[in-house]
């Protein structure tokens, strides 16, 4: 079979010069930042001497259309409200919680199958009776997540006593709770009622 045209064997030229432009490109420039960029920028502080980007340049300030250009709307992103954890609440410090301690739900053998009702779940609101939540259809006991919570203390107790599953996908529907409580699991929400 001698075919030129076949591509499966053709000759690739050059690694050398393809490793570079690869190498370049393996990180990406992030946004306005060019990584390649060795000359120090100050992000979006002004030097003392640097006027340029604060005054409109003279060929800006008599351009006849720059009123009726479309305006392009810049969405602000929401602000994010992680808290900084206490020493010993990181992520991973409740991981490892969650291996060593069984029952952080506190069941003493009882089955995590039980069928409870929301009334029940009004019924713990405070750390004495533990606070219960449900969320998607699931009764956790949160008490001994509060503090592991990266998102503060304040906002999880919205969600004791109730259902939260609205809140919580509001805030972060992609964080995986069903593993992160699974040693907190109390029961399954009894929705016949
Ligand atoms: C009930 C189970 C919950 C679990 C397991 C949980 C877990 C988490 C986790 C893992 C994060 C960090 C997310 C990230 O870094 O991307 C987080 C952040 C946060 N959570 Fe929760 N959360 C729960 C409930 C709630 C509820 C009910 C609220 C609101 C009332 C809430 C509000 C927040 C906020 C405001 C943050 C910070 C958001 C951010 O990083 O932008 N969480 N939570």
């Amino acid at each position: 079979m001698d075919n030129n045209d076949d591509f499966t064997f053709c000759k690739v030229t050059g690694p050398a010069n393809v490793e570079v432009f690869e190498a370049r490109k393996i990180v990406p420039d992030v946004g306005n930042i060019d990584l390649n960029d060795e000359t120090e920028k100050t992000s979006g502080v002004l030097s003392k001497n640097d006027v340029s980007a604060s005054q409109p340049s003279k060929d800006e300030e008599k351009a006849p259309n720059a009123s009726q250009e479309p305006k392009t709307v810049v969405k602000k992103p929401v602000p994010r409200a992680k808290v900084p954890f206490e020493k010993g609440y990181s992520q991973m410090d409740w991981l490892k919680i969650t291996r060593t301690h069984p029952d952080l739900a506190g069941l003493k053998g009882q089955s995590n199958k039980r069928l409870i009702s929301l009334k029940e779940v009004k019924l713990h609101k405070t750390e004495e009776d533990s606070m219960w939540t449900v969320l998607n259809g699931r009764v956790y006991n949160i008490t001994p997540y509060m503090k592991f919570h990266p998102g503060g203390v304040d906002f999880l107790m919205k969600a004791v006593g109730k259902d939260c599953t609205a809140l919580f996908n509001k805030y972060h529907a992609w964080v995986n709770a069903d593993f992160m409580l699974e040693k907190c699991l109390v029961g399954i929400l009894d929705d016949s009622q």
